[in-house]
């Protein structure tokens, strides 16, 4: 049986990150978590481009474009989305994953879905670094599997 797996090498690997600055409180974190995931499994700096949008529904455009420009293996999308604080939650949710699900066929360039879609903000807290994990981590991780799997395809 041949089998391919994906080693969590970031030697080399360029990186965009997406993130809203919407509940930027906890969206920091989650960025923070993704960083320092791919520096610490060797990738650089230098190959690592962060840009801010103002929500989770503007998230997918950018990842689409930074995907077509060529210049990234893949994309991590960050964002937080707490059901409480807004009465449009369940489209913000779907149309970001939708929208970032879309771009990544579409272009055939892997994302990391990193939108923390919470009914409260202690829950957000949770999984923006504290017993629930951090999700910029999880997407980090596997977006860097993800690339190591495709280029052996
Ligand atoms: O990223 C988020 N965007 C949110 N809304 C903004 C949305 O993503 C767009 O930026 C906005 O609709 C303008 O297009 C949120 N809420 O509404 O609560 C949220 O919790 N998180």
């Amino acid at each position: 049986v041949k089998t391919i797996e994906g080693q969590l090498n970031a030697q080399g690997v360029k990186i965009a990150i997406v993130a809203a600055r919407f509940n930027d409180f906890i969206v920091d974190r989650l960025i923070s978590g993704a960083t320092d995931y791919f520096v610490r499994h060797g990738g650089s700096e230098d190959n690592l481009t962060l840009v801010r949008l103002p929500g989770a529904f503007e998230l997918p455009i950018a990842a689409q474009k930074l995907a077509r420009s060529g210049d990234y293996d893949g994309v991590v999308v960050l964002g937080a989305v707490i059901r409480g604080a807004t009465p449009h939650f369940d489209y913000v949710c779907n149309e970001c994953a939708k929208g970032v699900a879309q771009a990544s066929m579409e272009t055939g360039v892997p994302m990391g879905f990193g939108l923390l879609t919470c009914d409260s903000l202690d829950q957000a807290i949770e999984r923006a670094g504290s017993k629930g994990g951090n999700k910029g981590v999880e997407a980090a991780s596997a977006l860097l599997e993800t690339i190591r799997v495709l280029e052996q395809i």
